[in-house]
């Protein structure tokens, strides 16, 4: 039970780390049932083993709740069934979807469902992930979410290759009018000269968004035999040139294509970014198909287009509202084909989307970090297992030194300093960061921090947290020689623990795996952070350890390591004491009493 270092950054909701004892630090752990695992690394006493096993015994039972609202591949579903209650509610209102969801841990959704801030508000703390199966999150109030400290995943790679057909199947069919030639046929007339197509051999396609789709849709545009051009501000021109496409700026693809084919996501630089303007710039009877998100185009525009000749044809998937409306001039008109947002809808492409995105949402829900994360940083798991160790430490000094501050002084400024043989570049401290956060914030406010919302929490908060890396000489095995957390422009309810320069200044270092604190203000000292600490200054002189440790003897604390540090012999010196069990304010008050202390302090962790 004790002693796995999870790399859970889901935290416990408040109910449940006020059932534990103080001595634990269990708001970083999995606030999931059958994953539990303890940082706790070290022994515990009867009382707080007891305690302790309760939580877990609760937490094993229940297994957690996964909402499926939309129709989900059968694999994904398996998978989910293994690990999860599983509640599949199709076709929810937006009411009923907030009332369910405060019963759930996992919504999985695809575009069909609006995730809006009221969800997340309805949802209370138990939502710990949102899974969209699919890529567009449009459809997923992503502020909101990381607001409410809740992960959201998406699937961004299996339906790649379905939509890309898609698009191919829509510009094919609409360059040889199937669809209409189809319905014609179907109403029992033969009427070949009207459907006469133009031929794709040779014509320019511009693929509008060169990602995963716009890309596989260029390659197979090639083999059709077309010139494929691409505009994609952020996409590497090589990558493109590496299939035969040149990259071009938005100007040139839409006055040169034929053909448009739009692979972009809708943001708010790409919403309506084929509009009055931009038809008016294209070649008069160019074609243009959308498997993207309907919002990209100015659907007004389009019909206006469409009606001036500018616009020949349109094959559209998407639509700016879904299902548009019957009476829509858009999807009455003669020249437009659509589809009803099929592009992922392939046999394979769900049943892939299923499992990547229960994989991801199972993963999340056991606290591991999501590689398909799009409101939390990726790090990688190799990158996560070498940190391990140093993100406890980064919780701990943050614990550590928010308590130090005097009450009413308000924290604003704090300095995290990283130390490493490596160079900057190669360490990556978003979560060292959000660790050092959440030790700040948690001991202070009801506000609970993970790594969704860390950054969020502390801009909301009025918290300033700047990082600096300093290079060492070390081993460049070790990821970091040491963390120092410095809070500036405050005054410490341990004057010792202030720094030459006059903030309070806590440092750490990783010693056989665990955290250890090793400088208190300009006070050099060695205590493993685990259990609960007492910080003393004392004139150093024989005998006051002795003393000091009789008193917590006499009142039952047992003591799991101490350590001074002094500036020189029988000058002032700081002492660290870990213990297992809160002295008593008479056992404080004793210690406190004695000659040779000048000021003391009690600190939980
Ligand atoms: N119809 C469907 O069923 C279906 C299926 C899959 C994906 N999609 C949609 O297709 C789109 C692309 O998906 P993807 O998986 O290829 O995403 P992707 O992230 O791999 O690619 C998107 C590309 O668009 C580029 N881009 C961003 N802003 C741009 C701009 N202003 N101009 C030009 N390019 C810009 C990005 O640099 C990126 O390369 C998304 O909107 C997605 O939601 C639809
Ligand atoms: O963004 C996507 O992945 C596609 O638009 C597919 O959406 P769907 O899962 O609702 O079919």
């Amino acid at each position: 039970m004790a002693a796995s270092c999870s790399t859970n950054l889901i935290s416990f909701p408040p109910s449940l780390r006020k059932s534990t004892s103080p001595s634990y630090s269990l708001s970083w752990q999995a606030s999931l049932p059958s994953t539990v695992s303890f940082a706790v690394g070290r022994r515990v006493s009867s009382r707080t083993t007891k305690s302790l096993v309760v939580v877990v015994t609760a937490m094993m039972e229940a297994k957690p709740t996964v909402l499926v609202a939309e129709k989900l591949g059968e694999a994904g579903l398996e998978l989910l069934k293994g690990f999860a209650n599983v509640d599949c509610s199709y076709n929810m209102s937006p009411e009923e979807l907030c009332t369910k969801i405060s019963l759930c841990d996992a919504l999985i959704v695809r575009s069909g469902t609006k995730v809006t801030r009221e969800v997340f508000e309805s949802a209370g703390r138990r939502l710990k992930v949102v899974g969209r199966a699919g890529v567009g999150i449009d459809n997923v109030d992503l502020s909101a979410a990381t607001e409410h400290g809740c992960l959201v995943v998406n699937a961004p790679t299996a339906n790649t290759i379905a939509a890309a057909e898609h698009g191919v199947a829509l510009l094919t069919a609409m360059a040889r009018n199937i669809a209409q030639a189809d319905a014609s046929v179907k109403a029992g007339k033969w009427e070949r000269s009207k459907y006469v197509g133009v031929s794709l051999v040779g014509k320019t396609l511009a693929v509008m968004g060169f990602g995963k789709v716009g890309s596989e849709v260029a390659r197979r545009a090639k083999g059709l035999g077309m010139h494929v051009i691409a505009h994609d501000p952020y996409a590497p021109a090589d990558r493109a040139r590496a299939i035969g496409v040149n990259l071009v700026t938005f100007e040139e693809a839409i006055s040169t294509a034929d053909f448009i084919s739009l692979h972009m996501p809708l943001t708010p630089a790409t919403s309506k970014i084929l509009n009055d303007e931009s038809f008016s710039r294209m070649k008069k009877g160019v074609r243009i198909v959308n498997v993207a998100r309907g919002g990209v185009i100015d659907e007004e525009a389009l019909i206006r287009a469409l009606d001036s000749g500018i616009v020949a044809q349109a094959a559209l998937d998407v639509f700016t509202e879904e299902p548009p409306p019957k009476d829509s001039k858009l999807v009455q008109h003669e020249n437009v084909t659509v589809t009803p947002h099929l592009g992922a809808s392939t046999t394979e492409a769900q049943e892939g989307v299923a499992i990547e995105i229960a994989e991801a949402v199972v993963g999340a829900l056991k606290g591991e970090l999501a590689a398909t994360a799009v409101n939390a940083p990726m790090v990688p798991a190799e990158v996560l297992s070498a940190l391990a160790p140093f993100v406890v430490l980064a919780e701990k000094l943050g614990r550590l030194a928010v308590q130090l501050v005097a009450g009413g002084s308000g924290v604003r400024s704090v300095k995290v300093t990283y130390a490493s043989s490596r160079g900057p570049d190669d360490l990556d401290t978003r979560l060292l960061r959000a660790m050092v956060t959440k030790g700040l914030i948690e001991p202070i406010s009801s506000v609970f921090v993970n790594l969704v919302n860390a950054d969020f929490t502390a801009k909301q908060r009025g918290l300033r947290i700047t990082e600096e890396r300093v290079v060492l000489d070390g081993s460049p095995e070790n990821p970091l020689e040491f963390i120092q957390v410095q809070i500036a422009n405050v005054e410490s309810k341990f004057a010792s623990a202030i720094s030459e320069s006059g903030e309070i200044k806590v440092e750490g270092r990783v010693k056989d795996g665990k955290p250890h604190l090793t400088k208190v203000g300009s006070f050099g000292v060695d205590v493993s952070l685990e259990g609960s600490l007492i910080l003393l200054r004392h004139v150093d002189q024989p005998g006051i350890i002795g003393k000091v440790g009789s008193i917590l003897g006499e009142e039952n604390v047992n003591v799991s390591f101490m350590s001074v540090g002094r500036t020189a012999p029988r000058k002032q010196a700081v002492m660290t004491i870990g213990v297992d069990e809160e002295p008593s304010r008479e056992a404080l008050t004793r210690i406190g009493n004695l000659p040779a202390i000048e000021e003391f302090v009690f600190l939980e962790l």
